[in-house]
């Protein structure tokens, strides 16, 4: 008997039917988590405002608790994971008029009115440098070329000028100056997003509410999951965020808040956990608030000590 052949035979059948059992848990998943938006209250309330989901009163309530956002004050916010949108909507509608927003998803979506987005990976270095570049000076440059005036698709240019930057860098062996920490405040709501299932004949874009993350239902792979965002926004926290600026990161609890909370309690002056009223109460999700960041936070010794 060949027993290396029956060994593998056995283990293929037994993750081809892992495979299919998680291909169907997650679409019957899916279809809970879309009945439940149909029937809830939030919900309801989001359309009528013209929010792009309920999670805008989940900020909505944060920034009562904390004040993030000032009006008027020129703020620069960056919503990690902002498809489709809300969390971007609230950011515009309380630092307008003269608030930056960008959003960063790695779906594809139209931001909303106001707010400036890209499709890019947050876990990516190429990002940082792309949203270092978006709130530095050569902004300015893509109003003036007349882009859509809501929301002009400039990613391109934006990478085009990042590929321009480097290069004369490399020519002249400089370093032209870009603010390495533009931003006032990050907020993060990432989660890891459905799988595509269909829509595969629309090659520009599909529609991110639908495919907007929500928990799988295995505790500990949701908080797993929610822990590898959180570290992946507070990365950028340390490298993109001024010094006294402020962050907030969704986290679906589990065995490892505590490390997260003393992470944040390197980077940050004031370290809050907060569960808005607007979170289902079965939910896992809870925010950690990050207030007035340190100066001179060092990476490492965040994650190393
Ligand atoms: C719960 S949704 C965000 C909802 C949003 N805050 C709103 O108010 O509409 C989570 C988003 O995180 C995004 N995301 C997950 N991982 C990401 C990553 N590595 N980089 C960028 N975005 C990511 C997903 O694509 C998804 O759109």
């Amino acid at each position: 008997m060949n027993y290396s052949t029956s060994l593998f035979s056995t283990t293929s059948k037994l993750w081809l039917s892992k495979c299919i059992q998680s291909v169907r848990w997650n679409s019957s998943a899916k279809s809970r988590w879309l009945d439940r938006q149909r029937v809830d209250s939030f919900t309801r309330e989001a359309k009528i405002l013209g929010l792009r989901s309920r999670a805008a009163f989940k900020l909505q309530q944060i920034d009562d608790k904390v004040q993030l956002f000032r009006k008027n004050a020129n703020q620069k916010v960056l919503d990690l994971g902002y498809a489709p949108g809300a969390w971007s909507q609230v950011a515009f509608d309380r630092t307008g008029p003269n608030g930056v927003i960008l959003g960063v998803d790695i779906l594809p979506c139209l931001p909303p009115r106001g707010v400036n987005s890209i499709q890019a990976n947050i876990l990516a270095k190429k990002t940082h440098e792309l949203i270092r570049l978006f709130f530095s000076r050569h902004f300015q440059l893509y109003q003036e070329d007349q882009l859509h005036k809501d929301h002009g698709y400039f990613q391109h240019m934006l990478e085009e000028e990042l590929l321009l930057l480097k290069e004369n860098n490399a020519l002249n062996n400089s370093k032209t100056s870009v603010d390495s920490t533009p931003i006032d405040v990050i907020i993060s709501d990432m989660y890891e997003p459905w799988p595509q299932t269909d829509g595969f004949w629309n090659n520009f874009t599909n529609s991110a509410y639908d495919r907007m993350a929500n928990t799988s239902g295995i505790a500990v792979k949701d908080h797993s999951m929610s822990m590898d965002l959180c570290d992946a926004a507070l990365v950028a926290a340390i490298d993109l965020l001024k010094p006294g600026g402020s962050f907030v990161c969704k986290l679906y609890t589990g065995e490892e808040d505590k490390l997260l909370e003393n992470r944040l309690k390197r980077v940050f002056k004031d370290v809050q956990r907060f569960k808005p009223s607007a979170c289902r109460n079965e939910s896992k999700e809870i925010y950690f608030i990050g207030l007035k960041k340190k100066k001179g936070v060092n990476k490492f010794e965040v994650f190393l000590s």
